[in-house]
Formats: structure tokens, sequence, C-alpha cells
């Protein structure tokens, strides 16, 4: 097992009611997971703390069964372990920093390697994201959105981590960048020893690139499915209704390319 959630609550200062109430899931090696829920439901605190930047006020969680704590003396351990993607990556990159500078950032944090050593993993990182070499001398500003997030996965990919956070990484993209970028990542969960946690109010997009969902409404867990059963009777009103809201045709014909890629993976 690679991460275990079990029955965490949280809450913030200024609120009265916990934000997040009674969560629990596990995720593997190799899982993607998405997490899936409108506005306000809690995704965002809830990859906080998987972080390891919001506390639990009940509950664990662990990671290849050591807790997962908001302290300062975990922060290097959960850093290079649990590496976070977000929706705004050119605000994620250090404008006075160079694409190169970005990419060396975590091999020098995390890694004792010489300098050959890292221009060879960064050369390496860009063939695997599908940039060229001539951006490594550009600033983050400089960057279209598609390649800012492509440097912002770069750069967590080169941390080594177990789990890739990735919030909304695709919301604000236009449509040809977000096909761009799922592919990417599913042929990186493909071909690494990783796991994916996929947060998005869009449950089309989670349905169709993740194996598990977790479905949040205000701070509960109101489901946590496989996704090829999206269609069991046994969901939640909520979920039913949020599957209902989007084009059922599409869905099904994702659902079965996405049913005959595990029953004909080399087709
Ligand atoms: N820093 C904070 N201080 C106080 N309350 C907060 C803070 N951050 C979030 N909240 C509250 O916690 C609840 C869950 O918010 P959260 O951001 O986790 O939801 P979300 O599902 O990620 O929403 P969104 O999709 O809009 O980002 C909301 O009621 C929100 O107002």
């Amino acid at each position: 097992m690679l991460l275990k959630v079990k029955n965490i609550s949280a809450s913030y200062k200024n609120k009265k009611k916990s934000v997040l109430q009674d969560i629990s899931f596990t995720l593997e090696m190799g899982q993607k997971l998405g997490i899936v829920g409108e506005s306000g439901s809690g995704k965002s605190t809830l990859t906080r703390i998987l972080a390891g930047f919001h506390p639990i006020e009940r509950g664990e969680v662990l990671l290849q069964e050591r807790p997962v704590r908001a302290k300062v003396k975990d922060r290097k351990w959960l850093n290079r372990k649990v590496q976070l993607v977000f929706q705004d990556s050119i605000s994620s990159l250090d404008p006075q920093q160079t694409v190169r500078q970005v990419l060396e950032e975590p091999l020098c944090n995390f890694f004792s390697l010489t300098k050959k050593e890292r221009e060879q993993q960064v050369g390496t990182i860009l063939e695997e994201v599908n940039l060229k070499k001539d951006i490594l001398n550009r600033k983050g500003r400089t960057l279209s959105g598609g390649q800012a997030q492509r440097v912002c996965i770069a750069r967590s990919l080169l941390a080594r981590p177990e789990i890739l956070l990735c919030d909304e990484p695709v919301t604000g993209l236009d449509m040809m960048n977000q096909t761009r970028i799922i592919n990417l990542l599913k042929k990186i969960v493909a071909e690494k020893q990783l796991a994916i946690i996929f947060v998005s109010h869009d449950i089309s997009l989670v349905l169709d690139f993740c194996d598990v969902i977790l479905v949040l409404k205000d701070g509960q867990q109101v489901d946590f499915f496989k996704a090829v059963e999206w269609n069991h009777t046994d969901r939640s009103d909520y979920t039913t209704k949020l599957i209902e809201s989007i084009n059922l045709q599409s869905l099904v014909f994702e659902m079965q390319r996405k049913v005959g890629d595990r029953l004909h993976p080399c087709s």
C-alpha cells in the first residue's frame, strides 16, 4: 500500500465546522486517483493535507507506512515523495529563474550529482515531456501555458516522487493543450513507478483519466469507486447527478475505449 488515508477530518481556524469530515481511501503504486467535487467541497484542503501543508484534526495519513504530518522536520522527506503540479503553472515558476535553473533545483535539493549528471537528467526529462533544448535559457514568464505546465511536470518528475499530486492541472489551458498534457500524464504513469492524484471539478475528465474516483461534497466523502464501474447502481444521488450532467454518449465511448485498451493493451 502506497498511501492510506484513514478517517481524517480537518478545519481552518476561522471556521466553526470541519471542512473535511471522515475521509478514507487508499492508493496503490501505479494507480491514478481522481478527486472530484464542486467548488468548496474540500479538494484543495485534502491535497494540502496529503502534501503536508495542512494539519489534520482526527485520523491519520500514512505514506509507505510513515505518518504524513504538517511538520517542518518532515518537509524534505515529503517534498520529494509527493510532488505538486498546480493549475497556474506560470506563476508557480520563479520569474527570475531560467528553465535550466528550475529543472536543476530538485536535482540539487534531493540528490548529490555532478554537473554532467544533472545536465544528462535535464536533457532526458525534456525529451520525456516533449520540450526542445532551446527552452532551457528562457524564463518562466516567456513560456506559453502548455510549455509552463510541461516544465512544472518535468521539475516534479526530476524529484523522483512516489506521488504526483495534480491540482486542476489542465484548467485554463486550451482544448489542444489539455489533451496533450493529459496524454503526457498517462504516458508518465505507464512508464514510471509512481501514482497520480488528479484533482478536478470535471467528472468526465476524471472518469477518462483515472482508475479510482473519490467524490467530495461539502467536505464529506460521498463515493469512492472504480472508474470502469461508473454506472453501477449503488452510487450516491450526488455522483449520479454529476455523471448525468455530462455528455453520456462521449462517456460511454471513452469507457468502451478504456476497457478495450485494458483487454487489448497492445492493439
Ligand atoms: N485558508 C482558508 N481559511 C479558511 N477557510 C478556508 C481556507 N481555504 C479553504 N477554506 C474553506 O474550506 C472549504 C473547502 O475549501 P477548498 O478550497 O478545499 O475546496 P475546493 O473543493 O478545493 O474548492 P475550489 O474548487 O473552489 O478550489 C471551503 O468552505 C473554503 O471556504
